[in-house]
């Protein structure tokens, strides 16, 4: 089993895995057991798993490079009343900010590579063992050139772009006006991680905003290494290098699926997509939720297939409770390259049910709350075709929450939950890594690694294992 084709044994790939975070954060004294327990353990509570810290006490051994294809950009914010104070939790003075974490997505089809590019070079989407880290740009250069003509068809059958940062930003005032009902008046910032605005930016905006206190909230209800993850690693990686930001009390919320209102939101959609079935009883619900490749979980403890799956037993739960009792399955969709992703495959399954004689199948995207490329190039076109050639004869699909107002009033109560545990501390000793600072090692992998490399890029077997596993 190979990483993405790049001939190293899925197994051996190291990165920064998820377990290797929970045990660095304890060794550095400033977060409590039991904020990482409530921060990375599932439970039926229905309260967010967010986590207080301080940004200095959080180790990051990668340094973040990205391609940046323009100068100059302005971050997405939601206007701030500098006189206008909070909810009873904050003071008269207290400035608070919120960051909302995103993918982005390519809003032109020239935007298409230099997007895939900048994903690609994420450590946390292609994990390389610390020694081949050296490869991960030029690999991604590779990928993403192999990739962009197949992505660009999917773009452009969407209408030429993704509409992430549109529906962010909407979901981003939504947000601000929620919480001003609520009486919290806050900043609402929008990062996004491979494209605009990115997440440098919205952090320079909260500087020049002099926000006193933060909550960190990623759009998406499940954790994965692969998303809230990396963004959450890039804003470690920020926060520890600016002194503003290691004094800055702040609070992660890092998953939110169990939450009541998330739930009742989904269940929502989900009750009213099979009223528009003849046989609503008969249809059955089909969850297909991003995948990621397995070694993430299996090797890394990612708790995203563990959190997918709780996710599902709440939505059931709670459908159950309203008297509805359809049959239901969850599958993985969009898996890219030769590893092995997480299993069932929404497109195998599909074809089973078809073959097993199943008729209605109502579609419903889990692991995102916008509607994205995956929703409506790969659901609403891709599978819906292969679903109807299979023999589903009727066909549905629920939204992505989008801005439901039930699921805004929700995340307007999580921000809410999580800003009394924003918490500052003292600056921690930082742990610097000897190796990045031992120029004979540096050069030695230099050597080395340029040798392999030229092997590796220029070898046309892997141009065209490439090829396959990409298009
Ligand atoms: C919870 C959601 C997501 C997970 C987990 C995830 C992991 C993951 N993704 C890739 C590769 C690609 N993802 C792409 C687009 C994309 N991914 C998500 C969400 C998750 N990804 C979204 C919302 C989007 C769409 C953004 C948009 O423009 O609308 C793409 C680009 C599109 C394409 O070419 O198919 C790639 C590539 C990996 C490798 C991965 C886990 C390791
Ligand atoms: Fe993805």
């Amino acid at each position: 089993m190979e990483a993405l084709g790049t001939g190293i044994p899925q197994t051996k790939l190291l990165g920064f895995c998820h377990k290797q975070i929970k045990q660095r954060l304890f060794h550095k004294r400033q977060v409590s057991k039991c904020d990482i327990v409530s921060a990375f353990h599932s439970s039926d509570k229905e309260h967010h798993h967010s986590l207080s810290y301080n940004a200095s006490s959080l180790y990051i051994p990668s340094k973040e490079r990205k391609y940046l294809g323009k100068s100059s950009y302005s971050s997405e914010a939601c206007s701030f009343d500098e006189n206008m104070a909070g909810a009873s939790s904050t003071t008269a003075r207290e400035k608070i900010g919120v960051l909302l974490l995103n993918l982005g997505g390519p809003e032109t089809l020239q935007d298409v590579q230099p997007f895939l590019f900048n994903l690609f070079a994420d450590p946390d989407i292609i994990r390389l063992p610390r020694w081949f880290r050296f490869l991960q740009r030029p690999l991604a250069q590779l990928i993403s050139v192999v990739r962009a003509p197949k992505s660009k068809e999917g773009y452009a059958s969407i209408g030429g772009g993704s509409p992430l940062r549109r529906i962010t930003n909407e979901q981003a005032d939504a947000l601000k006006h929620a919480l001003e009902k609520k009486k919290l008046h806050t900043n609402v910032y929008v990062a996004m991680r491979y494209w605009y605005p990115f997440t440098e930016e919205a952090i320079q905006q909260i500087k020049r905003d002099k926000i006193t206190k933060l909550v960190i909230l990623p759009l998406y209800p499940q954790y994965s290494i692969s998303t809230s993850g990396s963004s959450i690693r890039v804003l470690q990686n920020i926060f520890r290098e600016d002194a503003y930001f290691e004094g800055l009390p702040i609070s992660i919320i890092e998953s939110w699926y169990q939450r009541e209102g998330y739930i009742k939101s989904m269940a929502d959609l989900i009750e009213k997509e099979l009223l528009s079935f003849s046989n609503p009883e008969e249809v059955m619900i089909f969850f297909s939720a991003h995948g990621v490749p397995v070694s993430y979980v299996e090797d890394a403890g990612d708790p995203y297939r563990d959190q997918m799956e709780h996710c599902i037993r709440l939505i059931m739960n709670e459908l159950k409770s309203r008297g509805v009792t359809n049959q239901h399955t969850l599958a993985y969709q969009s898996r890219v390259g030769p590893v092995q992703w997480l299993k069932p495959y929404t497109d195998e399954v599909l074809v089973e049910l078809g073959k097993k004689g199943v008729k209605s199948l109502l579609a419903v995207p889990i692991s995102f709350v916008s509607e994205h490329i995956e929703t409506l190039e790969e659901i609403d076109m891709e599978y819906k075709e292969l679903a109807l050639e299979s023999g589903i004869k009727n066909w549905g699909r629920v939204p992505a929450l989008g801005c439901t107002s039930s699921f805004i009033t929700d995340l307007a109560d999580a921000v809410l939950e999580a800003l009394p545990s924003a918490s500052a501390t003292s600056r921690a000793r930082r742990e610097t890594d000897d190796s990045d600072n031992d120029f004979m090692q540096y050069a030695i992998k230099l050597f080395f690694g340029s040798i392999l490399a030229f092997l590796f890029l220029f070898s046309p077997k892997l141009i065209s294992s490439l090829r396959n596993n990409l298009l």
